[in-house]
C-alpha cells in the first residue's frame, strides 16, 4: 500500500540526510523519485544535508499543485515511484492534502519531511495537516542536544546567541550562526521555556564528567548527566 510519511524532529537531527538516503536507496534499485524543496539554506532547487550531500529538486512554488504536476509528468510518458518533500513545514495545509492525493489517487508513497513547531513553540500550518493526514509519523533517531545535554525537543530563533520571541514564522537560516545574526538553536523544553540559549547560560561544548573521584559518602548526589562543568550545576537556580 503506498502510504504518506512524515518524518519530523527538531532542526539539525538529520531529517535532510535521511531524505537524501532514502532517495539512494531507492534510486540504487532502479526506483525512480522526484525531490521537492522549498526555501533550503543551500539555494532554490537544491535538498542539502550538513553532512555535505545535496540533490536537485523541485522548488515548490506557493502555487504549485503536487497532484497536478504529478499527474502532466505521468502523462507525458514519465515515470515516479515515490516523492520525497524536504522542508514540508513550509508546504501550505492545500498542498498537504495535494500529496494525500498522490497517494491514494495516483498510488505514488510520498516521504514527507520537516520540524514540526515554529521558534515559538506552535505548529507550523503545513506540519499540522501533515500531522492529521498522513499514514505513518515518524520521529528521527538520532536526536539532537540542548546544550545542557538533554534531548532537544524545541528550536529557538537568536540574535546574538540570545533566543527572541517575536518575528515572522518564517526566516531561513541554520543553526549555529555567527553572533548577532538571527540563527537558530536547538534546546530542551525546559531551556526554551526560560529562554536559555548556550551563550545566556554561559555553556560551552557540553564536557564529560571526570572519573568519580572518592568523596565523602555524606557530599550530595550529582543527578545523572550532571558533570561538575555543567553549567546547570555551576549556575544553580537555571
Ligand atoms: N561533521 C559532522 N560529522 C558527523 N555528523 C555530522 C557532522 N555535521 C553534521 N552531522 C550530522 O548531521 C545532522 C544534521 O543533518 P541534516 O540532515 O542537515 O539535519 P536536518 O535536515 O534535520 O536539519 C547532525 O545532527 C549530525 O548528526
Ligand atoms: C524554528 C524555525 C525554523 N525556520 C526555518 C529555519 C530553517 O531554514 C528551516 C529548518 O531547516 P532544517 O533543515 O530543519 O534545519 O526552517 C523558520 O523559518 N521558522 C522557525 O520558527
Amino acid at each position: 500500500m503506498p502510504e504518506l510519511v512524515f518524518f519530523s524532529g527538531t532542526m539539525d537531527c538529520g531529517k535532510s540526510t535521511l531524505a537524501l538516503q532514502i532517495e539512494h536507496n531507492r534510486s540504487a534499485r532502479g526506483l525512480q523519485g522526484m525531490i521537492f524543496t522549498r526555501n533550503d539554506r543551500a539555494g532554490t532547487g537544491r535538498l542539502s544535508s550538513r553532512l555535505g550531500l545535496v540533490a536537485e529538486a523541485v522548488e515548490v512554488a506557493e502555487d504549485l499543485d503536487f497532484q497536478h504536476h504529478l499527474v502532466r509528468h505521468l502523462t507525458a510518458g514519465g515515470r515516479t515511484d515515490y516523492v520525497i518533500v524536504d522542508e514540508a513545514q513550509f508546504l501550505a495545509p492545500e498542498q498537504v492534502e495535494q500529496l494525500a492525493r498522490v497517494v491514494d489517487d495516483l498510488g505514488i508513497d510520498v516521504y514527507a519531511f520537516g520540524i514540526a513547531t515554529d521558534f515559538r513553540t506552535r505548529l507550523f500550518p503545513g506540519s499540522q495537516r501533515l500531522m492529521e493526514l498522513a499514514d505513518r509519523l515518524e520521529t528521527l533517531q538520532v536526536e539532537a542536544l540542548c546544550w545542557c545535554g538533554a534531548r532537544a525537543t524545541h528550536n529557538a530563533r537568536t540574535v546574538g546567541g540570545r533566543m527572541v520571541v517575536e518575528g515572522a514564522q518564517v526566516v531561513v537560516g541554520d543553526v549555529g550562526e555567527p553572533s548577532g545574526e538571527v540563527g537558530y538553536e536547538v534546546l530542551c523544553r525546559r531551556h526554551h521555556r526560560r529562554r536559555l540559549t548556550a551563550a545566556s547560560a554561559g555553556a560551552g561544548a557540553l564536557s564529560p564528567d571526570v572519573l568519580p573521584v572518592d568523596e565523602p559518602t555524606s557530599a550530595p548526589k550529582v543527578p545523572p548527566g550532571r558533570g561538575l562543568s555543567d553549567p546547570l550545576r555551576r549556575a544553580g537556580s537555571h
